[in-house]
């Protein structure tokens, strides 16, 4: 296999599970963090005009969920039988609809409709979504599904910090405690420890 890039912006977001990942499986990679400035140059290299992006091979892939669920794959992540892959599935849905709804709050552009949708949806829609997945991890042992580790668990801590902000819910470890526990677990993973030990540690 020839050297392997990673792409994406010099933030965790949607990038950080499938470095989590290709770092727990002990897949050497360049990790490029782009200048935010250099987009508009890079955008139309990519499949399909965003970031992240995986070279390989010489070829290019991306869509951060397929990744991950590649990479799941790759280092028997994925669930025993078709049913527990389902289940990771589903649950990766779900926390992608968690950072959907709160994408459509950050990014609203008038100030006075983004103060009422956030109060909304902090009101009606958050504690209801947040809710079920902190039970649905309480029933799976302190993993997203299949009571046990998968790759849907590095999405979750891969995204955790950067859902703290878009949710605007710096108090997330307290009020969804089950939630923190998937991100411990994930971050003590001995695997990680040297991709840890080196990335910037102030980005979300
Ligand atoms: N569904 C895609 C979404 C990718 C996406 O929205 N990427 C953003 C950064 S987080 C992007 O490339 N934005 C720049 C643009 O669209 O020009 C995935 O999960 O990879």
């Amino acid at each position: 296999m020839s050297k392997v890039e990673f792409t994406y912006f010099p933030v965790k977001a949607l990038g950080e599970g499938p470095r989590l990942l290709m770092s727990y499986g002990g897949q050497a990679f360049e990790d490029n963090r782009i200048n935010p400035a250099d987009w508009p140059t890079i955008k139309p290299t990519t499949p399909f005009g965003q970031l992240p992006m995986l070279s390989m091979d010489g070829k290019k892939y991306a869509q951060s969920l397929a990744l991950s669920r590649y990479f799941g794959r790759k280092y028997g992540l994925t669930g025993a039988t078709p049913e527990e892959a389902l289940e990771i599935d589903m649950t990766v849905d779900f926390i992608n609809d968690i950072r959907a709804k709160s994408a459509i709050v950050h990014y609203e552009k008038d100030e006075t409709v983004q103060k009422a949708k956030h109060e909304d949806y902090s009101k009606n829609v958050y504690p209801d979504m947040l809710g079920k997945l902190n039970d649905i991890v309480g029933r799976n042992n302190g993993h997203i599904a299949a009571g046990k580790l998968t790759w849907g668990d590095f999405i979750l801590a891969g995204m955790y910090d950067y859902l703290k902000v878009m949710l605007r819910m710096p108090d997330l470890d307290t009020k969804y405690p089950n939630l923190k526990k998937v991100v411990d677990n994930v971050y003590a993973l001995p695997q990680l420890k040297n991709y840890l030990a080196n990335i910037p540690k102030t980005e979300v």
